[in-house]
């Protein structure tokens, strides 16, 4: 014993306490080499002193294609991002479905947004996306009253109809008939648009039309929204010293904002006055207003409100219709069988007088009618499935929790949920999970729609903060979908390069360059 306390006093003595800062370094170094071989897989690296913040930061510009790479190379469903030593930074990065579904719905008070949402996206003051709790309650009972009515389901049906016959199909007859190409990407997000407008405050902007018209709403979205995502690829001091010093892309995001709130606070003051007047509009601003809720009375309450629901229908509805076009283009099969079920649609609606008579063209279908189509609606979820909208979502950890998985969550840590990459996984898709087949939503003997894929199918999100948008989203992405497909034959241009760029919703990074048909008139 005695000898073991001599060695550790003569090794004691022969450190040469002045030199603790190399002594240390040279521990580090050794101690963070551990780790990185360790750890190190092809997509993702451990640095010395620096955790995995290089390869994040690297990878900040297709954060979603890098973490699917990620999961796969490590061959598990859940990893950590740790920043520099003594950072404290730690997110935990899962793509498990069982986690996730712990986290949306079984442990759901466990697991909020958190206050560094909604510092980030700030432009969204307290809607419904930036807070927790009882605001959030409060947010969600008033914009559920609105979505489940139903003479404004009727109103989004009618309204989605009118879209496409007035805009997209006479906007896309012209391209027709021009013979130029168009960047479709730039038409799925100005349908959008036109659409959310109108299904929130009843109006009818018209961006959608010949010409390509400016839209100083539109623009200043589109620039908020670059800001924002720009912030979460640098350390959050910086952004903040910039919009401080008001530079750069934080300049624009100002600019952006005050033009938002003018445009908003437009909308809301001329709908009060119509309301008043006594003129009956079905909106979901005018179902806010005629609440009674003492909230409503706040134009900066209704702001807040009415943005964040004109951004979750505008981007994500614009990214469901571009990936599904591109998808189809490049799958000339499902494009068929697509076709094949609307012309029987069409053929069962025509009275047996009509049966040889040529069809119209261009033909507009009724929404009611396409809800009952179970290929489209297979095909709807399979190119969701792969093009996630919304890729990536972020909660916060109140208390101590293991997940499913058994992976230890702990207070203060940020978890991402991974739905891009979920949709990408063999281990929950199959081996075939990269292909698109609308076929392994559909129940072979009974050709009726399977709900098993539901489980593991997280594009809408789920448990309480579930879309509420996602029955209206179907409407106007089906009645979309519908008429182009039926009308038109679109050609993405050859050699056009597709690959995703996150913005708030998963768009193309080079938009979608076609050339649009007319499709024979079908009897
Ligand atoms: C393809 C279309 C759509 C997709 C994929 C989609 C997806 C999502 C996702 C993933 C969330 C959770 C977001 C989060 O927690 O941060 C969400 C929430 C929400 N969505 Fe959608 N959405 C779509 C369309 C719409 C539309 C058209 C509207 C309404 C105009 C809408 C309204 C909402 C609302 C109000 C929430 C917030 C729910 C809450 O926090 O309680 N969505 N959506």
């Amino acid at each position: 014993m005695d000898y073991y306390f001599q060695s550790f006093q003569s090794s004691f003595v022969f450190i040469n306490f002045e030199r603790w800062p190399e002594i240390f370094f040279f521990f580090l170094c050794f101690l963070s080499l551990g780790l990185y071989f360790k750890h190190n897989s092809q997509a993702i690296n451990y640095w010395p002193f620096l955790g995995t913040l290089p390869s994040l930061l690297w990878n900040s510009n297709q954060l979603p294609q890098w973490l699917t790479e990620v999961f796969n190379s490590l061959g598990r469903g859940s990893f950590f991002i740790d920043g520099p030593i003594f950072s404290n930074l730690s997110y935990l990065v899962t793509c498990h479905p069982q986690n996730i579904e712990h986290i949306l719905k079984t442990n759901f008070n466990n697991f909020p947004k958190g206050p560094d949402f909604k510092e980030v996206f700030d432009i969204l003051g307290d809607g419904i996306f930036n807070v927790d709790s009882d605001q959030w309650k409060v947010q969600r009972r008033m914009a559920h009253a609105g979505f489940i009515s139903a003479e404004f389901k009727t109103l989004v049906a009618k309204m989605s109809g009118k879209e496409v016959e007035d805009q997209l199909v006479p906007f896309l007859v012209h391209v027709a008939k021009q013979g130029t190409t168009i960047d479709l990407q730039e038409v799925c997000s100005r349908f959008a648009f036109d659409s959310s407008i109108s299904v929130i405050f009843g109006r009818h902007e018209r961006y959608l039309s010949l010409g390509l018209p400016s839209n100083e709403l539109a623009e200043a979205a589109d620039d908020a929204e670059e800001a924002v995502l720009h912030r979460h690829t640098m350390p959050v001091f910086l952004w903040k010293l910039l919009r401080l010093l008001r530079v750069g892309r934080e300049r624009k995001l100002s600019k952006a904002h005050k033009k938002v709130d003018a445009a908003f606070h437009e909308f809301i003051s001329q709908k009060r006055v119509s309301l008043l007047k006594g003129v009956k509009t079905v909106d979901l601003l005018s179902s806010y207003i005629q609440s009674c809720d003492d909230l409503a009375k706040s134009d900066k309450f209704l702001r807040d409100a009415m943005l964040s629901l004109f951004i979750a229908g505008r981007d994500t509805v614009a990214s469901g219709l571009i990936w599904f076009f591109w998808l189809v283009s490049i799958n000339p099969s499902v494009e068929m069988k697509i076709l094949k079920e609307l012309k029987h649609l069409l053929f069962s609606k025509k009275k047996d007088d009509e049966a040889d008579q040529e069809t119209k063209w261009p033909w507009i279908f009724d929404s009611e009618d396409l809800k009952g189509l179970v290929y489209m609606h297979a095909a709807l979820c399979e190119s969701l499935r792969l093009y996630t909208p919304v890729p990536l979502n972020s909660k916060a950890v109140l208390k101590e929790d293991v997940l499913p998985d058994g992976t230890l969550v702990k207070p203060g840590m940020q978890i991402i949920l991974s739905f891009y990459s979920v949709g990408r996984m063999p281990w929950i898709w199959g081996e075939d999970c990269l292909e698109f087949k609308p076929e392994r939503w559909i129940d072979a003997d009974t050709g009726k729609l399977r709900h098993e894929p539901m489980s593991k199918f997280f594009a809408f999100n789920a448990g309480p903060r579930s879309c509420l948008g996602k029955e209206i989203s179907f409407v106007q992405m089906k009645s979309a979908i519908a008429a182009v497909l039926f009308n038109f034959h679109i050609e993405v241009v050859e050699g056009h390069h597709v690959c995703p760029k996150p913005f708030i919703a998963l768009q193309m990074k080079h938009g979608l360059k076609v050339n649009v048909k007319i499709r024979a008139t079908n009897k």
